[in-house]
């Protein structure tokens, strides 16, 4: 009752007499000086307790030099902080990783809850339509907990009842900004449970050098770059099926790159063929000599390749058939990646219609069929819409680099993944922000992660063909085109290492 307002109440009223102006005088009641003063120290006094209840062992660290100088004096306490903070700093430098786990996180987490979230919550979840202010009463989604990390703090809300996740995902602008970070994602943790992720700074604002070659062979998740968070990103290639979409020079080069790299030493083991279709001529060419005779440029010669693998699929398909359910990459069958590089240019703008669709009808197979048998494909095209790609939900997983259109990510990654936090707009088109970083959005996991891909330089090119290409293969290195397609320097200066 204390809190509501006139205008609460002049909000109600209707005049009943047309033409007739309603005049509301508030009622002026004079509260005594000490019904205030005892409001206000009641509520003193619970914001204390509440403190205390919720932060225990913050509020015992901060009262037991009070408690200490009470009982034994201020040198006593002062010599007592001093040791603790010597301590503290001894532990902070020589074992850094258990101190920010164990004290450094934690701290920040209740700075930036007391300082950040708790202090601006209700005028930012009323501004933006998240709480509700109603007949004088505030109705605000529970702020629960912070955790920090060295990336990013991540707020876990419980949400009002009667609210979706969509209210919140549709906000996430206005979370960002009132809460001063770049972006905002949303996930459910449980049922009217959110976590609100806010990154504190990009660890992908850098190109970041390629990863070195693995010393393991192996066709596992391929090292190809880093996620948002820190973590390397392990692309999964043999068992699933993947597209890159993204603009002219968002940098689908480095994925293709990055994955041909780290499967050079099980291409070697022959435990992977990498099989090549480069339409345009100026990305896997680069290459060639890496793929043998498994490479096309020529429509008529990728369609020839594309049905070449089908009918390596359809044959390991009667053999495994009631056999084996899954394949393991053996000499004898090799997973077979098939590599296409503006895919776009073999379904969408090729004008001999009866290559068109064998072309189509290929890849839908492979698509369809393939991965079970170690058939695998990897495309990479520029516009992600149905009428240039039909087939792209055939694809388990996906990647959005940068794209022209908002509509576009949802094409790409599925629907909802805007919403979800996968702003590809927003990407910057300069290369040294933007190129390489996109969203992934796997067949496993409906949240789209934001990475990097390493930049896989021309002179890393060339090393990789002069150490992997097949000796029956005469190409010699210095042999291969001197330049890639826009390809540029990368500027190496603060390059983090790759995580
Ligand atoms: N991962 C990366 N990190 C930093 N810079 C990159 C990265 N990948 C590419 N670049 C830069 O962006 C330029 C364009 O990259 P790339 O040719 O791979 O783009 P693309 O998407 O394949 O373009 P297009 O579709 O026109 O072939 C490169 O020349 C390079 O300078």
């Amino acid at each position: 009752m204390l809190r509501k307002l006139p205008g609460d109440e002049a909000r109600n009223l209707v005049s009943t007499t047309p033409d007739t102006a309603v005049i509301f005088r508030p009622a002026v009641v004079r509260t005594p000086a000490f019904v205030t003063i005892v409001i206000w120290l009641s509520r003193l006094i619970a914001g204390l307790v509440r403190l205390v209840w919720r932060h225990p062992i913050a509020s015992a660290v901060a009262l037991a030099p009070v408690a200490v100088t009470i009982a034994y004096g201020w040198r006593l306490a002062s010599v007592l902080v001093g040791l603790v903070v010597v301590a503290g700093l001894s532990w902070a430098l020589l074992g850094r990783a258990s101190f920010l786990r164990l004290v450094g996180w934690r701290l920040l987490a209740w700075w930036r809850l007391v300082w950040v979230y708790r202090r601006h919550w209700q005028p930012v979840l009323i501004v933006s339509g998240l709480g509700r202010h109603l007949r004088g009463r505030d109705y605000l989604p529970h702020l629960l907990r912070v955790h920090c990390d060295g990336w990013a703090d991540r707020v876990t809300v419980k949400m009002l009842n009667g609210q979706a996740v969509k209210d919140w995902t549709d906000r996430t602008e206005h979370l960002a900004h009132g809460f001063g970070s770049r972006t905002c994602r949303v996930t459910v943790a449980r049922a009217g449970r959110l976590v609100l992720t806010f990154p504190r700074r990009d660890p992908l604002a850098v190109p970041l050098p390629a990863a070195p070659i693995p010393d393991v062979t192996s066709v596992g998740p391929v090292e190809i770059g880093a996620c948002e968070d820190g973590r390397p990103l392990r692309l999964k290639v043999h068992g699933t099926h993947v597209l890159i979409a993204g603009a002219t020079g968002a940098g689908k080069g480095s994925y293709l790159w990055g994955t041909i790299r780290g499967l050079l030493p099980a291409m070697r083991a022959g435990l992977v063929e990498i099989w090549a279709l480069d339409p345009k001529r100026m990305e896997l060419s680069f290459g060639r000599a890496l793929f043998g005779d498994r490479y096309a440029a020529d429509p008529a010669d990728c369609a020839d390749l594309l049905e070449a693998a089908v009918a390596v699929m359809q044959e390991r398909a009667d053999r495994f058939g009631g056999l084996q359910r899954n394949h393991t990459p053996t000499a004898a069958d090799p997973f077979v990646l098939v590599l296409v590089d503006e895919v776009a240019f073999l379904t969408a703008y090729q004008s001999d219609k009866s290559l068109k669709l064998r072309i189509t009808a290929a890849l839908a197979t492979l698509t369809t069929q393939g991965r079970a048998v170690g058939v695998g494909v990897m495309a990479a095209l520029q516009d992600p819409r149905k009428e240039v790609m039909n087939i792209r939900n055939l694809f388990p997983d996906k990647i959005a680099l940068r794209l022209d259109e908002s509509e576009q990510v949802d094409m790409v990654l599925g629907d909802g993944a805007r919403d979800r936090g996968a702003l590809a707009d927003h990407i910057s088109p300069v290369p040294t922000l933007g190129a390489g970083v996109g969203y992934v959005r796997l067949e496993t996991s409906p949240d789209p992660v934001r990475v990097r891909a390493a930049y896989v330089s021309d002179d890393d090119i060339r090393a990789m063909v002069g150490d992997y290409a097949p000796p029956t293969d005469s190409t010699p290195a210095e042999s291969i085109p001197v330049q890639r397609q826009d390809s540029a320097p990368v500027a190496r200066e603060g390059v983090s290492a790759n995580g």
